[in-house]
């Protein structure tokens, strides 16, 4: 399933369980790619996420001259040694605050010393997200930084400068713990020659993430010495190593979203979650703690977590999340599903992250009814009495949407209803499969995952639409002319005659067919360009009047209702499969209009096609298929008729949205601001 651009649609979800993979740790990927960029020779990083905020690191690399290769699952990064191989660049990171303030430190240190010009910018979120306190602790050691747009903010430029390391370096560590990472990853490029001390004014926050730097520090040869929280030092002669090959854990900020799913939902079966466990070096893995708090059933081994519900419904909790901000706002969603009222407290830092996470996450509760109430640091929850259908505003926030995904849970408190997520995508940041991992491990009554059907005569451009469709909804496409056109194969190719009812519909029953990467797989052979043949499709036509075979084939199609939704495309789909299907089209287009497109299609991929013949060929199929007693061509009677004979299919496309939308919860008014 493609993520949608505009919104997503998540019906009302009644249970989890199962298995789910988690993605590589954010924090540690690109801790691990900006050290391997630093240090010389190669270093090979399995299980590196794959996302914005890596991208726009990897990206960085590039342009600074290290060398990514793909090998196989793996990246290998070879790196610069200590050594600028060029000496300007303008470095676009996105929203990725891994990767602004440790570069802005690195590259500080390199352009001072050894002369360059770099440029660090983002998205215009990250141009509102501090960075004055690393700038202040860098510029007294002779970096030269210019904040080029507002003191104390990105973008940055970073030029030449006269190092002075002998007096230790001063930090403030209560805005965000990244400035204290930014220094302990960058001063070792200038610890040849003399030790160097950071010491750490105020409070500092979000100190797990300083244990994450330090451990992987340690794996790239610095071993930094510390006083508690307030003083660290790089001793001298300090200098990356490579260790040759690191493997990247699970990301455990993302685990917290299927604990919570496991923790609401797992009645019946566990919901397993591989790649973070106990053995973990990321702080957010004690959100397990937290969970359990609120009544969750975790079970720990090294490097998987087994969740099932436990006390139900959950426990309001009062929790400092200090030590675990990112996963935190995972608790304000459990919080939905608790008795009484959560409160996570010393969370001041949510207000300057993706977007100011404390307001965001109380406008959007307050939208599913909840009760919420916010302060600087803090922000309290109690759990809805009534349910309420809402259309969630993510804010560019990877962690809002994912958050907000969880309250689709709500027929397990008394709610029914279907949840809005506006903006989908911006769970690329950190988890881009996110939504396919969670409807992988959820299950709703299958009469409550919505299916929109487009039925219509051959080669009206229902496959084209159908699949335009799902691509925007973000649902699943069943092609079911492919199912047809699949068994006439298979009969054409095992030499069944299309008059052997009974061999027909044993091959139907049995067919080994995937749909993958918009390819249609028959017993794992890419057979998309053979389904277009006309042979095949007229043997299909043929077989598709037997009962039998239409018989052998529903199982098949039914099973494609599935979470978050379904896009079927053919003959009867409205008609017969999906009778209860929220919105139905029948699509039609003059003959001539068809068999031109067919004929087009036809040429395109080589092959010679007659227009008249072409013409003659669909409007005799198409009598053949109103005629035929089983399952006819014909509209359903509640069907939406489109003639698309003069309309683009982007016309098309957004007429059908226009049908969906209406017969949505929401309504069309549900997509706007609010
Ligand atoms: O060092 C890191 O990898 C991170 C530190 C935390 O930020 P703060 O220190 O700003 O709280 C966290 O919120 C962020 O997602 C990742
Ligand atoms: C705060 C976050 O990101 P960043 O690394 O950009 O600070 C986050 O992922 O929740």
């Amino acid at each position: 399933m493609a993520t949608p651009r505009a919104f997503l649609d998540i019906p009302p979800l009644q249970a989890a369980g199962g298995t789910v993979r988690l993605p590589g740790s954010k924090s540690i990927s690109n801790r691990v790619l900006l050290l391997a960029g630093l240090c010389a020779g190669r270093t090979r990083v399995l299980d590196l996420l794959d996302s914005d905020d890596t991208q726009v690191m990897l990206d960085a690399l590039r342009a600074l001259g290290c060398d990514i290769e793909t090998d196989g699952a793996a990246r290998v990064v070879t790196g610069l040694g200590g050594r600028l191989a060029v000496r300007e660049a303008r470095l676009f990171l996105g929203n990725a605050g891994t990767a602004m303030r440790p570069l802005a430190a690195a590259l500080a240190l390199l352009a001072a010393d050894q002369g360059g010009r770099f440029e660090l910018s983002g998205v215009p979120r990250m141009h509102e997200r501090p960075i004055g306190d690393l700038v202040d602790a860098l510029r007294p050691l002779g970096c030269t930084i210019t904040c080029l747009a507002n003191e104390g903010y990105p973008p940055l430029r970073l030029e030449r400068g006269t190092l002075k390391l002998d007096a230790p370096i001063r930090v403030r560590g209560d805005v965000s713990s990244q400035f204290l990472t930014a220094l302990l990853m960058a001063l070792p490029l200038v610890a040849a020659r003399q030790s160097i001390t950071i010491e750490v004014d105020g409070e500092l926050i979000s100190k797990p993430y300083i244990e994450i730097t330090l451990a992987l520090l340690a794996r790239f040869g610095i071993s930094v010495q510390r006083e508690g929280w307030q003083r660290f030092v790089i001793p001298q002669g300090s200098a990356y190593r490579s260790p040759g090959e690191i493997a990247v854990e699970g990301d455990a900020s993302s685990a917290s979203y299927f604990i919570a799913a496991g923790a609401i939902a797992a009645a019946d079966t566990p919901l397993r979650i591989e790649g973070v466990g106990s053995a973990s070096i990321q702080g957010d893995i004690r959100f397990v703690e937290a969970a359990r708090a609120m009544g969750a059933d975790i079970t720990e081994e090294a490097n998987a977590l087994v969740v099932r519900r436990g006390a139900w419904p959950l426990t309001a909790i009062t929790l400092d999340c200090n030590h675990i901000p990112d996963a935190a706002m995972t608790l304000a969603a459990m919080a939905l599903y608790a008795t009484g009222t959560t409160r996570l407290t010393n969370i001041a830092s949510w207000r300057v992250k993706e977007t100011d996470r404390i307001a965001a996450m109380a406008i959007e509760l307050r939208k599913f009814g909840a009760t919420v109430l916010e302060g600087t640091d803090f922000i309290e929850v109690t759990p809805p009495a009534r349910w309420q259908a809402a259309a969630i505003h993510t804010y560019d926030d990877h962690r809002m949407a994912m958050c907000a995904s969880l309250a689709a849970f709500n027929p397990l408190a008394g709610g029914d209803v279907p949840v809005r997520i506006l903006d989908p995508r911006c769970v690329n940041k950190t988890f881009p499969a996110y939504f396919d991992a969670l409807f992988g491990v959820t299950r709703a009554r299958t009469d409550r995952v919505p299916v929109l059907t487009v039925d219509g005569p051959t080669a009206s451009g229902k496959g084209t639409l159908g699949s335009a469709l799902a691509e925007r909804l973000g649902y699943h496409h069943l092609d079911s002319g492919a199912l047809y056109r699949a068994t006439a194969l298979a009969a054409l190719r095992q030499g069944v005659p299309a008059g052997d009812e009974a061999a027909v519909a044993a091959i139907a029953r049995a067919l080994p067919l995937r749909f993958e990467n918009q390819q249609t797989l028959l017993a794992g052979e890419d057979v998309s360009d053979e389904l277009r043949h006309e042979a095949v499709g007229s043997l299909a036509s043929q077989i598709a009047a037997l009962p039998a075979v239409r018989q052998a084939l529903v199982e098949l199609q039914l099973a494609f209702r599935r979470l978050p939704g379904l896009v079927a495309d053919g003959r009867d789909m409205g008609t017969v499969i999906f009778p209860g299907a929220a919105l139905k089209v029948f699509l039609t287009a003059n003959s001539e209009q068809r068999a031109s497109r067919r004929h087009k299609q036809l040429i395109s991929k080589g092959i010679s096609a007659n227009i008249e013949s072409l013409r003659a060929d669909l409007e005799a199929r198409d009598a053949r298929d109103q005629h035929r007693s089983v399952a006819p061509l014909r509209p359903a009677e509640d069907a939406r008729l489109l003639d698309n004979s003069a309309l683009s299919v982007e016309t098309s496309v957004d007429q059908v949205l226009d049908w969906w939308d209406a017969v949505q919860p929401f309504g069309s008014r549900a997509t706007h601001e609010d």
